[in-house]
């Protein structure tokens, strides 16, 4: 008996086909890994932690096997032994020798499958772990040269695909073949000419499901394509039902989805019309081997060269021998895109991480705030420069505007203080410590960054803000929440501190989500501010709070701001003038202004614009 009869797999006449036919994995073009014994090792290491549950279920299969064997042969000894000489007392005795013998079968196959389904989840738990470990220690670059649904995609379907391929198939491709070669040596060894006879059939079903099959893989990859189509648009209309909704645009995606929806039906039903050919084809193919088997064999027994008992055994033989031969190419082809799922996991898990701190790195402690930037250079990509020869001195406590254009090189400003991203040459120095001595956690721990769209965490929003320091007494966090003006609307949230939000945020307006990141910073008390402000307007009340509540979070601080709001920029010590990646003017609001270069021109076009709408 298969390892999968009784869980997913249909019988239809001896051939077995998966539920909703037989899927385009099996008939679409297998996805292939690059290396797929070197990716093959990487799961066996995996596994072989487990090494003696695997032995456990290697038995198990030889077990199963070998009981799923003798099944038959006992039925066609029955028929020689007993039904014909008529010995009902025998007959029963092997008829309950045929129940145990089944019954073994299957709770061997049962032990089996549940051995390796342990294995499989305990092997992919490990493997999920290292991964989701793994993206801890990745450094920001990795993730923003990715669109995040791939990583997801890595952690979420490829993980899973590896883990049901390993409990399914695994055991399901050992035990086809071990069925197979069984059973080809017991026919032998009990008649090599019926056994000549019975396998006639197979080259034809093996050749007629392979043609069935080319044609069909080009229907199910068109299929495959119209999907991706169709599930990219209802995508997109979900994120940008917005859009969608302020352009009217509703009719419009209706009938492109109409397209879209109606491409899919036909490929699908090319696809599946064609999949549906096979099964009947192998059918008809495996009844034709019975009557030949049983003509054949029928011939034989007449003339005394076999017993009748052993067409019987033989007619079984074909049953549970055709099947995996039909399964080993389905389950081959899952091994194989599973083999590629785990490369790409593998491929995620062999990253480079972010670079250790270097020996003897320092912790950065109690620092006053002086930050020393001295002709840095930086690239994203190598040859394509992005900051030149930035320098800039900053004393403690001084606010720090940073303006110029879009693209600029502002946040990428913010990046290197950060360590998000080293500099290619050059140095940054906090309070004379150059940031590339100091360990990671610590220069990071004196930084405060509140950014125009902070993350906020699916939890509740007292949690929210503690994660700025996780031993915060409750009190605390209610302080902090006072300081970023935060209070009012948290006591007028449906349970308080113990909302629990949306994912990132969600039932928060842009304005309350940035005022509980400015308490997440006030509770962390960094030395160091880096504030980017929110471009789009929020209402005039949580302006003026967030611009309180920065004010309140810079006092006695360094920080750098990147600036939107002309009052802001007015109230700088030091306002920085960036463009295409260089400093070009420096100086106060008056003294920029008075200069009548870049700064008073970006002002007039720019500022003026603003200072009309500008809340303060
Ligand atoms: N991760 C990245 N990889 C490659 N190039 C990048 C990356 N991030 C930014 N850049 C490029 O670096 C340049 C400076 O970008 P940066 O984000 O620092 O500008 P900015 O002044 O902050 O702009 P904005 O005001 O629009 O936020 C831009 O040309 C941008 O395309």
């Amino acid at each position: 008996m298969s390892n999968k009869e009784g869980n997913n797999t249909q019988k239809q006449g001896g051939v077995s086909m998966r539920p909703g036919g037989m899927g385009n994995r099996m008939l679409g073009a297998p996805q292939k890994a690059k290396d797929t014994w070197g990716t093959v090792k990487r799961i066996g290491t995996y596994m072989m932690y487990y090494k003696f549950k695997l032995l456990g279920v290697l038995i198990m299969i030889v077990f199963s096997s070998l009981f799923t064997i003798i099944g038959p042969y006992l039925l066609g000894l029955a028929v020689d032994e007993y039904i014909i000489p008529m010995d009902f007392k025998g007959l029963t005795l092997i008829s309950l020798l045929m129940i145990v013998v089944y019954l073994l079968a299957s709770f061997f196959t049962w032990l089996q499958n549940k051995l390796m389904i342990e294995v499989s989840q305990q092997t992919v738990t490990r493997m999920r772990k290292d991964l989701f470990g793994k993206i801890q220690k990745l450094p920001l670059k990795y993730f923003d040269s990715r669109p995040h649904g791939e990583l997801m995609s890595r952690l979420t379907n490829d993980v899973e695909n590896v883990s049901s391929t390993l409990s399914n198939s695994t055991t399901q491709v050992f035990s086809s073949v071990i069925i197979l070669v069984g059973t080809i040596i017991a026919m032998l060894l009990l008649s090599p000419i019926l056994t000549l006879i019975s396998l006639i059939i197979i080259p034809l079903m093996i050749i007629s499901s392979n043609q069935i099959t080319k044609r069909t893989r080009k229907f199910f990859k068109e299929q495959q394509k119209s999907l991706g189509e169709l599930n990219g648009l209802i995508e997109e209309s979900i994120s940008g039902q917005k859009v969608i909704k302020t352009f009217a645009r509703e009719e419009h995606i209706l009938k492109e989805f109409d397209v879209y929806n109606e491409k899919f039906r036909y490929a699908s039903i090319r696809a599946q019309i064609y999949t549906g050919l096979i099964f009947p084809l192998l059918n008809v193919l495996n009844n034709i081997s019975f009557a030949i088997v049983a003509g054949a064999g029928g011939y034989l027994a007449a003339r005394d060269v076999i017993s009748v008992g052993l067409i019987l055994t033989f007619i079984n033989y074909i049953k549970q021998f055709t099947r995996p031969v039909n399964e080993l190419a389905n389950e081959f082809n899952m091994v194989l895109s599973a083999v590629a799922g785990a490369e790409r996991v593998f491929e995620v898990i062999d990253e480079e991480e972010e670079p250790l701190d270097i020996k003897n790195a320092l912790p950065l402690e109690n620092i006053k705030g002086k930050v020393d930037i001295c002709n840095v250079d930086f690239s994203y990509n190598k040859g394509v420069p992005i900051l030149k020869g930035v320098d800039l001195k900053v004393e403690p406590g001084q606010m720090i505007a940073l303006v110029g254009p879009t693209g600029a090189g502002k946040t990428t400003i913010i990046n290197l203080l950060t360590r998000f991203y080293d500099v290619d040459s050059g140095t940054i120095k906090i309070d004379d410590y150059n940031i590339n001595d100091v360990k990671r956690r610590s220069l990071r721990s004196s930084l405060g960054i509140v950014l125009q769209d902070t993350y906020l965490f699916s939890e509740s929003v007292k949690e929210n803000i503690r994660y700025g320091k996780l031993d915060a007494t409750d009190e605390e966090v209610e302080e902090a929440a006072k300081l970023a003006n935060a209070h009012q609307f948290i006591v007028r949230l449906s349970d308080g501190y113990d909302t629990v939000l949306g994912e990132d945020g969600g039932g928060l307006s842009q304005g309350q989500r940035q005022l509980l990141a400015i308490a997440r910073v006030i509770l962390s008390d960094p030395s160091i501010l880096i504030l980017d402000e929110a471009t789009s307007s929020v209402d005039t009340r949580t302006e003026i709070h967030i611009q309180e509540a920065m004010m309140k979070l810079m006092q006695g601080r360094t920080s750098f701001v990147i600036a939107h709001r002309l009052s802001t920029i007015q109230k700088a010590d030091l306002i920085v003038v960036i463009n295409d990646g260089q400093i070009i003017e420096k100086g106060t609001h008056s003294e920029l202004l008075d200069k009548k270069e870049y700064y008073y021109e970006l002002y007039m076009t720019q500022f003026n614009k603003l200072k009309e709408i500008s809340n303060l």
